[in-house]
């Protein structure tokens, strides 16, 4: 995996990772694809819509089909139909979050499975196994993503067990890897000083990129911005840097100002399923009964193909009727909205226009007009 810096504004990046599946432009984002999908989508959608990469989260579909029935059948690109790269979490956040029983040990992680309640133990080499027999392109290292609040002296001894289990994972890739990439995880709560220390740990280690991980697990937002400020500058200037689960878009401009290259989110996605749409006017619930015969488009300065083809008042219509169309219109609208946003923050950087570019949209996000 090649990373090349095109242009800096500050220290906002425009660059290219060059992957044996394809290119991908930054910042960028990746589509969350849980099961393999991105829900409501085909992939010819996504990348219709412009994506180059997805993201697919290790422990669901380990957990189901099972990573090793995913290989027999060709592996996940196959198998889901989607040729460009792919970046697989490795399971550490939804350990987590999603699944029961969990037990942290120096040698992994034990947990009861969310979906029939099985008994599993996840070690870092076996994190990588699995992502390995997966085929993705990205892999990320087991790491204990560190929940909110948590005292100091827990996120003191945890980045310990992280910094060991990097280590492990990534002696288990150096003798599979075959044209992957492995990123690294920092971790270490919102104390910047133990941030640092894992970024100096994470990187003795050496990896083709490095994860903020642990944020947006529920902190406030200030402090969010005060670790991403203080320590995406201080991971390696010349390695791609990924915020995991962020985000907001207000959030992803204060992250590529500071540096950030790319991101995973849930919101354009579950936002539409639940009706909330963004436009260049501001967020706006479809739901709400001022749109019932409303005749114009959802957003007047989209030419998407929801935009292009429906009216507000049909959305809402579709939307109050439950109706699967629904999912798909406002999914195809969100993504749309999301990959255009990338596409004018990359060329804004290209232009050294960044600052401008943000102060212009920081007033249209805050904005919900209705
Ligand atoms: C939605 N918030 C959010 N925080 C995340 C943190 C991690 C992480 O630390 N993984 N090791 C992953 C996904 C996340 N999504
Ligand atoms: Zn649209």
């Amino acid at each position: 995996m090649r990373f090349k810096i095109l242009r800096k504004d500050g220290f906002a990046r425009n660059a290219l990772i060059e992957t044996k599946r394809g290119v991908i432009h930054t910042p960028a984002f990746m589509p969350v694809g849980t099961n393999g999908t991105v829900k409501a989508m085909t992939p010819e959608e996504i990348r219709e819509i412009g994506y180059e990469i997805i993201l697919s989260n290790t422990y669901h579909l380990y957990l189901r089909p099972g990573h090793e029935t995913v290989k027999k059948l060709g592996g996940i690109h196959k198998f889901i139909n989607w040729h460009g790269p792919i970046l697989t979490d490795s399971g550490g956040f939804q350990i987590y979050s999603l699944a029961s029983l969990r037990k942290i040990t120096s040698q992994g992680v034990e947990f009861r499975s969310h979906i029939d309640g099985s008994l599993h133990f996840i070690t870092p080499e076996k994190a990588i196994e699995i992502q390995l027999a997966l085929g993705s392109d990205i892999m990320m290292v087991l790491d204990e993503c560190v929940p909110y609040p948590a005292e100091k002296e827990y996120v003191e001894k945890s980045l310990k067990l992280t910094a060991d289990w990097a280590k492990r994972s990534k002696d288990y890739f150096e003798k599979h890897r075959n044209d992957q990439a492995v990123f690294g995880i920092i971790q270490g709560g919102i104390y910047d000083e133990l941030r640092q220390k894992a970024v100096e740990e994470i990187v003795k280690t050496g990896f083709d990129g490095y994860a903020l991980g642990g944020l947006s697990v529920g902190e406030p937002k200030e402090d969010m911005y005060r670790v991403i400020k203080n320590i995406a500058p201080l991971m390696p200037e010349e390695k791609p840097r990924y915020l995991m689960g962020v985000g907001d878009l207000m959030d992803v401009l204060h992250a590529v100002e500071h540096g950030i290259d790319m991101f995973d989110c849930v919101i354009p996605t579950r936002n539409a399923r639940n009706g909330t749409l963004f436009t260049s006017q501001g967020r706006i619930s479809i739901k709400r009964s001022e749109f019932k015969e409303d005749n114009s488009p959802l957003d007047p300065d989209c030419d998407c193909y929801t935009c292009r083809n429906y009216t507000k008042a049909f959305l809402r219509h579709l939307y109050m009727c439950r109706e699967i169309l629904s999912m798909r219109l406002n999914t195809i609208h969100n993504l749309y909205f999301y990959c255009r946003f990338f596409e004018k923050m990359r060329q804004a950087i290209a232009d050294g226009r960044f600052q401008d570019f943000k102060k212009e949209w920081m007033h249209v996000l805050e904005k919900n007009f209705s």
